[in-house]
């Protein structure tokens, strides 16, 4: 996907809020949007997904289908979960009861898929957001604060979500304010200033190493292994083999 100079502003007789953006995002890759409170990381994202359009310029190549998880899910809707699932599965063409079931089960929401979207909490509501973006393999995943809101077992998700969709080639296009980038090995910086947009340098191919330590030593070594630069994605308990 390609950003072409692309200009943006809410009202016609308004400040700019993106000007002359030129960007790419190729196939398998992640960008980590960042920048300070109302610099447009939100902006971009929409442009991104397509739920805003630009006043100038183009967005080109962008993948046929997108998953876009707004920083917040409308949950203000007269339906359950699993009917709002099933719409937005129609909407794709599928049928989506596997979908649905597997999601809930994996994101643990089995037990609310009846339930109206207006009685959700934030947390839960976001998980509808989250999976709504993901019944169909998206070739795009635009996600706005995904950590935020959520519970803490769905945060430890979200980098394997996007590990999963980058895996098929996707492209995952991210905004940051909690600072989880860490946990995106492999993942581009765009940051987000006076308007334009800065794009990082491609990080260098990462490999995951995977280690098993004694409980009790778990958070000593965690310390020391960040202390010597290194990104701990993830703590877990041994799953014995069966
Ligand atoms: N719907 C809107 N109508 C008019 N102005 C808007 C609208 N949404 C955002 N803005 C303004 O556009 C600018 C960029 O907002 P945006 O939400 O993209 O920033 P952000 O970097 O995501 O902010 P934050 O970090 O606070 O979420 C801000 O000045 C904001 O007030």
């Amino acid at each position: 996907m390609r950003f072409q100079d692309v200009w943006f502003r809410y009202d016609r007789r308004a400040p700019w809020t993106l000007r002359g953006v030129d960007l790419t995002l190729e196939p398998g890759e992640t960008a980590v949007v960042a920048g300070p409170n109302g610099s447009g990381k939100s902006t971009l994202l929409q442009l991104a997904a397509g739920v805003l359009r630009p006043a100038k310029g183009l967005i080109a190549e962008r993948p046929e289908v997108v998953g876009w998880v707004p920083e917040r899910f409308p949950a203000d809707q007269p339906f359950t979960a699993r009917t709002h699932l099933r719409h937005t599965a129609a909407i794709r063409g599928l049928d989506g009861t596997a979908e649905i079931e597997h999601w809930a089960r994996r994101l643990h929401f089995e037990h609310f898929l009846d339930v109206r979207l207006g009685r959700l909490s934030k947390g839960s509501a976001q998980k509808v957001g989250l999976v709504q973006a993901l019944l169909a393999p998206p070739g795009l995943l635009v996600l706005d604060e995904p950590w935020e809101g959520l519970d803490a077992q769905t945060r430890e998700q979200v980098p394997a979500i996007v590990a999963e969709v980058v895996a098929r080639g996707g492209s995952v296009l991210v905004s940051d304010h909690l600072g989880e980038v860490a946990r995106l090995p492999g993942a581009r910086r765009w940051h987000v200033r006076d308007g334009q947009v800065h794009a990082g340098e491609r990080p260098a191919a990462k490999k995951v190493i995977e280690l098993a330590v004694d409980a009790a030593e778990a958070h000593e070594t965690v310390a020391r292994l960040r202390s010597a630069g290194f990104d701990v994605l993830t703590v877990r308990d041994e799953v014995p083999l069966s």
